[in-house]
Parts: structure tokens; sequence; C-alpha cells
């Protein structure tokens, strides 16, 4: 028993010697009356304080240790203030749930459940089986509402308290500070860039018939001569699908704000788009530490690899767009002739170039960051999609038949399929909308309230961080029955084989109200024109030598298919000239 003792106090002894060395002063004064014994402790004068050598040390000490604490206290309440939740101010009763832990708020259920492997969306959705289709989330330092199944996204997508977007750090970052372009931008800056941008790209092509369809067409025809040459030079016809969509997505919208396409082996896009899709698989919505915690924006771009990469994609994209604003404005043609959207917002620029206010929306950050909402928006969800739809009928060879069926039966042999015959085909409508449900290319995306929200007895205060569930919405079993099966059917009336509307208006894609996708003409146009054009003149088929493709996707602010590959065989009708 002695020698435990004799034991535990010398290695009590080694822990404070090690605290000496680090200079902690509480610790010298400890060591200071270990050392001396009871026996030997300072003198006090009359009234109690010490005096001589010995008596100033520990008054040097307590006035070192008075410090200490004060230090401690200012770090405890700048922690506090860094870490405690941010963006929002509340007096009455938030929607229920999950215990909220100090300091890090839900995170630890919510990394204790992805750690099992679970998607972010999917652990939202079993808690909110738990808490309700509205609920209360502390991610870390950010107050969230969960919107989480068909209703609930309704209501908040087409309501107009809802109509601002959740600005965090990652979207501060990617817009020098300040929330500009259109996906993340507010108030009067959103709603003039959005109008300049949709007016002007309608402009140029976009939404009008003839024009939207000769540009997809020559997209399609340049792609599909891709295709030919890959099934040539591949070994039983097997093609790699993941990315097959990408440049030919990316080309139809770059040829209305820049007036050019890329080429498919340009080695810079190729590059570009790289970067472009890992950046939107490393980033959740609402998923990122940043999101958690504002103030490590600072810090963590610094230090983290996500960071860095981050940066990096940043750095070239600006870099890429920049280059492309500064080109044409040494051409100075846009002066007399504006050829597409670049030269229409150079124009802007010039016009708007005597206001220095904050006001100004047309300047050259501006145009940064708008370019890069359209290159993100535009071209992953687009190319995710058809990627998708190819590989759900790849492995539902029944509903590839029957699709191919009504391509034959109503589009003209001689011609690519036009968008004025989709009212005419349900079933190949029906399955696209089965795509865009099984897919949920975006399964979460953030909105925020302008105003306090009474539901029921809760307040949503203002600023909150709304996050959008579509997955839920998409997933759900009292809308669908059976979520987890592909069944474009389920979109058909019976009796009449025409579409229910109903049933249709439950996917919701593209969002909602005033803030739905600005490119969802265009998005539909190009869902349709490359589905059906590519099924009226192949057929996919499951490759032989390969495992059969997982339907699992890959996560991501966009999600994408898994690589897979696919036999690729033309059919011998329908053809275009
Ligand atoms: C299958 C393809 C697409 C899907 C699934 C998709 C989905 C979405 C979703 C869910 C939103 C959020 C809407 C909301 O808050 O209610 C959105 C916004 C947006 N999308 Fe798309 N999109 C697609 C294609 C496109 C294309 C081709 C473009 C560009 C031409 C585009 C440009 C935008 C823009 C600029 C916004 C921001 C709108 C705003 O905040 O005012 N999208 N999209």
């Amino acid at each position: 028993m002695d020698g435990y003792k004799k034991c535990k106090k010398s290695n009590m002894h080694a822990t404070l010697q090690r605290g000496r060395k680090l200079g902690l002063p509480i610790i010298e004064m400890i060591l200071a009356i270990d050392q001396k014994g009871s026996s030997e402790r300072p003198h006090l004068n009359e009234n109690g304080f010490p005096t001589g050598v010995q008596g100033s040390r520990v008054l040097q000490v307590v006035s070192n240790m008075i410090w200490e604490i004060v230090l401690v206290f200012f770090l405890a309440w700048l922690i506090r203030k860094a870490f405690s939740v941010h963006n929002v101010k509340h007096n009455g009763k938030l929607l229920p749930g999950p215990y909220k832990y100090p300091i890090l708020g839900n995170l630890p259920q919510l990394a204790k459940e992805s750690k099992k492997g679970k998607k972010p969306y999917v652990v939202l959705r079993e808690l909110s089986k738990k808490y309700g289709h509205r609920m209360s989330l502390h991610f870390g330092a950010t107050y969230q509402v969960i919107f989480d199944d068909v209703e609930a996204v309704r209501d908040v997508l087409s309501s107009d308290i809802w109509i601002d977007r959740y600005v965090d750090g990652w979207i501060l970052e990617r817009s020098f500070g300040k929330p500009l372009g259109v996906f993340f931008a507010n108030g009067e800056s959103w709603k003039e860039l959005r109008r300049f941008s949709i007016r002007t790209l309608r402009d140029f092509g976009f939404g009008k018939f003839n024009s939207q369809e000769t540009i997809i067409e020559e997209e399609l025809l340049r792609l599909m001569s891709r295709m030919d040459s890959l099934i040539t030079e591949s070994k039983d016809s097997v093609v790699y699908m993941k990315k097959f969509f990408s440049v030919s997505a990316l080309n139809i919208i770059w040829s209305l704000i820049a007036g050019y396409r890329f080429s498919h082996d340009d080695v810079k896009l190729q590059k570009l788009v790289q970067l472009m899709s890992d950046i939107v698989q490393k980033l959740a919505v609402g998923e990122d530490i940043i999101t958690a915690y504002p103030a490590l924006r600072h810090v963590i771009p610094r230090f983290t690899q996500t960071g860095k990469d981050r940066q990096d994609f940043l750095t070239a994209m600006h870099g890429f767009f920049k280059e492309l604003l500064e080109t044409r404005r040494a051409e100075g043609v846009y002066k007399t002739e504006q050829r597409d959207f670049i030269d229409v917002f150079l124009l802007e620029i010039d016009n708007h170039a005597h206001d220095k206010t904050e006001n100004n929306f047309y300047t050259d950050k501006q145009f940064l960051v708008l370019a890069l909402d359209f290159f993100l928006a535009g071209t992953e969800t687009t190319s995710s999609t058809l990627e998708f739809a190819f590989l759900y009928i790849l492995l539902n060879p029944r509903v590839q038949k029957k699709v191919q069926e009504e391509i034959d039966r109503v589009v003209d042999h001689s011609g690519l399929p036009s968008t004025l015959d989709r009212t005419r085909m349900p079933y190949t409508e029906a399955t696209l909308l089965e795509v865009q449900r099984f897919a949920t290319v975006v399964p979460l995306f953030s909105r925020s309230n302008i105003q306090d929200q009474q539901v029921g007895e809760y307040v949503i205060p203002k600023g909150t961080m709304g996050i959008v569930s579509l997955y839920s919405a998409n997933y759900s079993e009292e809308s669908w029955g059976d979520p987890f099966t592909f069944r474009p059917e389920r979109f058909l009336n019976e009796k009449t084989n025409t579409l229910d509307q109903d049933v249709c208006n439950k996917v919701m894609a593209f969002g909602l109200g005033k803030r739905i996708c600005a490119g969802e003409v265009l998005a539909k146009a190009n869902l349709f024109k490359f589905f059906t054009s590519f099924l009226q003149r192949y057929t996919f088929e499951e490759a032989p030598n390969h495992p059969t493709p997982s339907t699992d996707p890959l996560l991501g602010t966009v999600q994408s298919p898994r690589p897979f590959y696919a036999v690729v065989k033309p059919r011998n009708r329908g053809t275009p000239k």
C-alpha cells in the first residue's frame, strides 16, 4: 500500500514537472509548496500578506494565476461566441428535434449515423420519422429546419417568406465574400440578375422552340457520331458511360453564354469538367464544417485537403472566366454588336461604370460568379440525369422496349424526335419523370426565410437555414407506396393512358415558386431530346464482362451514378437524316 502511495506521488511529481516546463504559473506555485513542505510556508506580515524573497515570488505567482484565469475566461468566451448559434435569434418555441449538445449541437448524432455509411439525407429522413416533417437541427452553430415530405417541401418552396437562399461560408468563399451571381444571391441583386440572365439567354435562343431545338440538335448529332466511333473502336460495342453527356450538356449552355462550343477532346475543358464534378461530389448541402462554424472559413481552407481543392477549383474557374472576359473586352466588338451573353454583360458593365455603389450589380466579379452558376447548375444536373436515365433503362429492358415502341410509333423516322412530340408520348414522359424521381440528382438544397414564421405552436426564426429534402419527398412511402421500385406506370392513368397530373406534380426536381430552376425549360428539352434520340438509334444492354451496375449514387450536391459500362447496339430504325 505504501509502495502504491509512493509511486502515485512520484507520478504526480513528474506530471507537475512537465507542467513547469510548459511555464504554467499555477503549477509553479504548487511545486513551490510541494518542494518546501508545509513547514516552510512564506512569512506573513501583520496584514497577512507574504513578505521577503519567498513572499514576492508567491505574489508574482498569484498575479500570473489571475492573468491565467482571465485568459481562460476570455478563450472560453471566444469559443462560445464562435461556436454558439449564429444565424437566428428567437423568443418562441422551436420545432422539435434531437437533443442538442453544447457547442456541437447535433453533430455527434449525425456523425454517428454517417459513420455507419448512411447518406446525410437518409439520416435526416430517419430523424424526421421521429421528430416530424418539419424539424429542428443544430448543425454545429447553425440552426436548420429540415422540410421533409411532399407537402412540407411544396409549402416552403412556393412561399414568399422562404425566398432567400441560405448563404454559408463556402458560398462566400466562392464569390469574393459576398453573395453574388444568381444561385446564392438574395434581395435586389438576385431579382435583377435572374431577370437579366433569363431575358438575355432567351434573346439568344434559350426557351425559344426553333433556336433551342437547333442548338440541341447540333450537339446531339456530334455526340451520336462520337457514340458511333466509340462503338466501332471498342470490343463488343462496350462503351464507358460515365461523363458521356458532360461536354454536350455544357456546350449547349456555353454556346448561349460565350458563343462557342468545346471540343470533346479539349484538354483544358476536360480538366475543368473534372474539377467541377470533383467539387460537386465533395460538397453536400449543409454537410460542411464551414456551414457548422462559419468562423472557420478563415482557417479551414489552408489546412484541409477539401479546403485546398475548393480553392484550386475556384482559382481555375475564376481564372478561366476572367481570361475570357478580358479577351472580349480587349477585342471591343461588344460595343457595336452583342453576339452572346458575355457581350451583353460587358456592355452593361460599361453602362454602369459610373455607379460605384453597392447597388451596381454589373461588375466583373458578378460576371465571374454568374458564369460559375450557369456552368455548375446547368452542366452536372443535366448530364447526371441523362447518365442515370441510361443506367435505369439498361437495368429495365421492359421499360426500354416500351419507350422505343412509342418513339417508333410517334416520331417521323426520317428525323430526330422533336420536343413537340412530347405531348403524344406519355410513356416516355412518365419514364423521364420516374428517372428524375428515382435519381433525385439534387437531393438537398437550401432556402432561407426573410421573416419569422409561425407553424402551429412553434416559431421558425428569420434567417433559418431551411434544408429542402427532395430525397424525402421523392422517397416517401406515404406519397409513393413503393418508392424503391423503378416504375414509370405510377405517373399514368391506367384507363386513359395519359399522364396523371396530380402524381406528376409530386416530382419537384427543379424546385418551385419564384426561385424555381432558371434553366428548367432548357433542361427538360435537353432530357427529352437526348433520351429519345439515343433510344431511337441505339439499344442499351448490360455489359457481360462487367459487374451489374449499381443504382446507389455517388453523393454530392449533385448526385451521379457510379461508373458503368453498356453494350450499345445500333438499331435498324429511325436513323436520322
Ligand atoms: C436536370 C437538370 C436540372 C435540375 C435537376 C436542376 C435543379 C435545380 C434546383 C432543384 C434548383 C433550386 C430551385 C429552388 O430553389 O426552388 C435549381 C436552381 C437553378 N438552376 Fe437548375 N437544374 C437543372 C438544370 C439547369 C440548367 C440547364 C440551368 C442553366 C441553364 C440551370 C440553372 C439554374 C439556376 C441559375 C438556378 C438558381 C435559380 C435561383 O435561385 O433563382 N439549371 N436548379
